[in-house]
């Protein structure tokens, strides 16, 4: 079989491989886009409509690369004509002393971000038809917001192509042969390139196996639930409903974002699943997650029927400290990696991409990926070398 060439090579058309050839893409590289299954779908981890958006982080390094991801999302809209963006602000709640909340606290004035604290009589004003934890405090995010996803992802994927980017859809990589170039083969086709980006969500490791590298990932099934309003419009994007994020209660965090996509429906999810194998999604039916909400619901959102309407699949890839990788293959330095972004990684894409586009292409990275490093999985990353 011939082989095609390219500058490079990104395996994975979800949010983060798609930024990535975008970015390549704007750098003149000629790049194709390799996706397994036809697009658009609903397999990995950035379908579906909306995300939330935010700069409230409880570590200074995520807050600091969403300053320019905001940016990005921005130009984004401007080249392609669309809103991508809906601002709605984001309310934090939790223990008024609790680590993690003091953590989020203090990032956000550190960093100057724009918030309002809302005492008890200020929450019970603003935010009606919420009862609030007794104890935990609450703070907005003024900058938050909703991301709508699969317009994002369609449009990234169209301005790659509009940039002479090529995306062949329905074709699985099989196989990873290392070197200068590398060789990348799918069912139908054999490529060559100078850089391969690997950008396969919950299919990573079985990836990164063909370059004997292996990552301590835990991909989990989360259920998607969407509730319904007693009352139309109660919790509505309509009447500036906020996204939420419920810490440290009897339960691991809860978000939720207003009523948007689904009239009459309000998204609230569990932010931890139950482990799957990525090609068997749905034989996890563990719903312990939905008992968690249901009760939580009755307790804080009386104007939601407890019981939800709707419940969609999403994959997390999950690393043990839940922050991303973003590196170079520690034996191949022309195979880059994006990986693990444990259930946070959309509203990041267009700087994930253009920090995986620069690692590429062997330039200085725009921030300190300390953080993202393979390293830091000492025994997991050396057994594979
Ligand atoms: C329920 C849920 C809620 C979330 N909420 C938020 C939020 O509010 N805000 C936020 O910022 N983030 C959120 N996230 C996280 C965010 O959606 C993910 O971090 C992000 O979508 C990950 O993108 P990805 O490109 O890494 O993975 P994916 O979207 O899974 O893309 C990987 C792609 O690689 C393809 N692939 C895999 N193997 C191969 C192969 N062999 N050959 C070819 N193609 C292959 C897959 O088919 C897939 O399309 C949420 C995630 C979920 C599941
Ligand atoms: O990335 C986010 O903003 C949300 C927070 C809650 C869990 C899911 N992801």
């Amino acid at each position: 079989m011939e082989s095609e060439d390219f500058d490079c090579v990104v395996v994975g058309a979800g949010i983060q491989g798609s930024f990535t050839a975008y970015h390549l893409a704007k750098n003149n590289k000629r790049t194709l886009l390799l996706e397994q299954f036809v697009l658009p779908h609903s397999r990995g981890s950035s379908h579906g409509q909306t995300r939330i958006i935010r700069k409230a982080y409880d570590q200074d390094f995520y807050t600091h690369m969403m300053e320019e991801s905001y940016q990005l999302w921005s130009q984004l809209e401007k080249e392609a004509g669309v809103q991508l963006y809906r601002r709605t602000g984001m309310l934090l709640m939790g223990p008024e002393m609790g680590e993690e909340f003091l953590l989020y606290k203090n990032t956000m004035e550190r960093n100057g971000i724009p918030t309002v604290t809302l005492d008890p009589a200020e929450f019970s004003a603003h935010i009606p038809h919420v009862n609030r934890c007794p104890g935990h405090a609450a703070i907005v995010d003024t900058t938050a917001g909703v991301l709508y996803a699969d317009r994002a992802l369609r449009t990234a994927q169209e301005v790659f192509q509009r940039l002479g980017g090529v995306i062949r859809d329905g074709e699985k990589v099989i196989d990873i042969k290392p070197g200068t170039p590398v060789t990348v083969t799918t069912a139908s086709r054999i490529y060559r390139a100078k850089s391969l980006v690997i950008t396969a969500g919950p299919w990573a490791n079985i990836l990164l196996s063909h370059t004997n590298l292996h990552l301590p990932l835990q991909v989990l099934k989360i259920n998607v639930c969407y509730w319904r309003e007693r009352t139309p419009g109660m919790y509505s994007v309509g009447k500036r409903f906020p996204c939420f994020l419920q810490m440290g209660s009897e339960e691991h965090h809860i978000y939720g974002l207003p009523a948007n996509e689904y009239p009459g429906l309000m998204k609230i999810c569990y932010h931890v699943g139950s482990e799957t194998d990525p090609d068997e999604r749905d034989r996890q039916t563990d719903r312990g997650d939905i008992a968690i909400l249901s009760r939580y619901i009755s307790r804080q959102f009386p104007g939601l029927v407890p019981v939800p309407a709707v419940v969609e699949s999403c994959m997390y890839t999950v690393t043990p400290d839940h922050h991303f990788v973003l590196d170079c293959h520690p034996s191949h330095r022309n195979i880059v990696i994006g990986a693990g972004f444990s259930g946070h990684g959309f509203k990041f894409g267009p700087v994930v991409g253009k920090v995986l586009c620069e690692l590429a292409l062997g330039r200085m990275p725009s921030y300190d990926l300390s953080p993202f490093k393979i390293q830091r999985f000492p025994s997991h990353s050396k057994a594979a070398l």
